[in-house]
């Protein structure tokens, strides 16, 4: 049998170094993508191609997709930094059976910044490469973000979230899950639409430990990088253990001391640090993994993290390694199967792409991607409405009134941005 593959484009990409941009975020052209931390990282606008996947496979496809898109690419690359040539940035859904699936974009312009070095790539279809981009015209007539809409939030239900964690922790002692991370969504609606370019600036801003970050209609500031592969090299930070923060500094002291010594916050980080290992270990010749975790101190929470790194023993692309990780213990729980069954019956809740991988890789299947938590979803039909999400990992030891109150806490960054609260 002759497999019949649609036919691909000839992609080729330009990039040109360029003044380092003091404010990237500023900057984005209406619907445009951003990646940005701590001041570097990208802003991306404008639709070459784009693939679209759903189902069990859908990250599978996407990295097929563009292993034989960059297969045939033509890249002249000035600068070579990280992001520099050609890139597509994606997001994908969280469940297999979401209706949101995922994709992948790449963009006809991308700006960067990276360590004080700018740069500017054109990425053409139409094999007309060579030409040096011009950012003048590549931003084009820019019109700035529409002021953010007041938003109104709806009730969060309480009762539900309870009668979901109290089953969940008898599920958890009658030894069907070690761990499961149970979310919940939070919708908010205006009279005139969202765009994400209003609240990524605060974003950046505050968090700025954290991945801001707008593909496709998520936008959000995670704190959680599920795989960075840059020349070989495999970073992850993980992250589960949570306590809210109180807003005095040495309350906030003692609060970290005791979340480093919980027995139950360690428990619940020890299984995420696991998912990870087992996966880079079956990629790496070395993987070192920290004995001990660190509290990483962001304005609103305190988590347990480790950060785990790797050397490549072959040439994994950042999205193979994205989807044998995803999804983690973290945000899914242990074992991960029987977890995932878990929130399918005890959520109620389709997570669209919350809690999914976001992120970009480069021609050379180098990349950075995150989890895409403390996020909301802008309803590409109805811009006017918003959905933001928040999870806790529910293991024996759970209480529902204070993984409510965990929950809170991880939905500040959003409501805060979305002027809620
Ligand atoms: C699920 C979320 O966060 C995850 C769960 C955590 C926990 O349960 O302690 C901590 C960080 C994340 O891995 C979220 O922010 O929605």
């Amino acid at each position: 049998m002759t497999l019949q593959l649609p036919a691909m484009p000839t992609l080729a990409a330009r990039t040109i170094a360029v003044d380092a941009p003091e404010d990237l975020l500023a900057l984005i052209p209406d619907g445009g993508m951003a990646w940005v931390r701590r001041g570097d990282g990208m802003i991306a606008w404008g639709e070459v191609a784009r693939f679209d996947s759903r189902g069990s496979s859908r990250i599978d496809d996407a990295a097929t997709w563009w292993r034989r898109l960059t297969r045939h690419a033509v890249v002249r690359d000035d600068v070579h930094v990280r992001g520099s040539g050609l890139v597509a940035f994606g997001s994908f859904s969280f469940a297999d059976a979401s209706v949101h699936g995922g994709t992948l974009i790449v963009p006809r312009f991308i700006l960067g910044a990276r360590e004080g070095r700018g740069f500017l790539t054109e990425i053409s279809d139409d094999g007309a490469h060579g030409h040096a981009p011009d950012l003048a015209s590549a931003l084009g007539t820019t019109t700035p973000a529409a002021p953010l809409p007041r938003l109104t939030e709806e009730d969060g239900d309480r009762d539900a979230w309870n009668a979901a964690v109290e089953s969940a922790v008898a599920r958890i002692r009658a030894g069907e899950v070690d761990k499961v991370v149970l979310a919940r969504a939070v919708g908010a609606h205006a009279d005139s639409p969202v765009d994400p370019r209003s609240l990524m600036p605060y974003l950046a801003r505050e968090y700025d430990g954290c991945w801001t970050f707008h593909v496709d209609g998520l936008v959000g500031a995670t704190p959680e990088l599920l795989a960075r592969v840059d020349h070989g090299l495999v970073t992850s930070r993980v992250l589960a253990g949570t306590i809210r923060r109180t807003g005095d500094e040495t309350a906030d002291l003692a609060r970290a001391a005791s979340l480093a010594h919980s027995s139950k916050d360690r428990e619940e980080h020890a299984f995420a640090v696991r998912s990870v290992t087992q996966v880079l270990a079956s990629h790496c010749a070395s993987v070192n993994v920290p004995d001990e975790p660190f509290v990483l101190h962001l304005p609103n929470v305190m988590h347990l993290a480790t950060d785990i790194t790797g050397s490549l023993d072959h040439a994994a692309t950042v999205l193979e390694l994205v989807r044998e990780l995803h999804p983690s213990a973290a945000v899914c729980g242990t074992p991960t199967l029987a977890a995932a069954r878990l929130i399918d019956s005890l959520e109620g809740l389709d997570r669209g792409r919350y809690a999914g991988p976001v992120g970009w890789i480069d021609g050379a299947g180098d990349g950075e991607w995150c989890i895409g938590l403390r996020s909301a979803e802008i309803d590409a039909d109805d811009p006017r409405q918003v959905r933001m999400f928040a999870g806790c990992g529910i293991v024996a030891a759970s209480e529902p009134a204070s993984e409510w109150a965990e929950s809170e806490a991880k939905l500040e960054p959003m409501r805060h941005a979305l002027r809620l609260g």
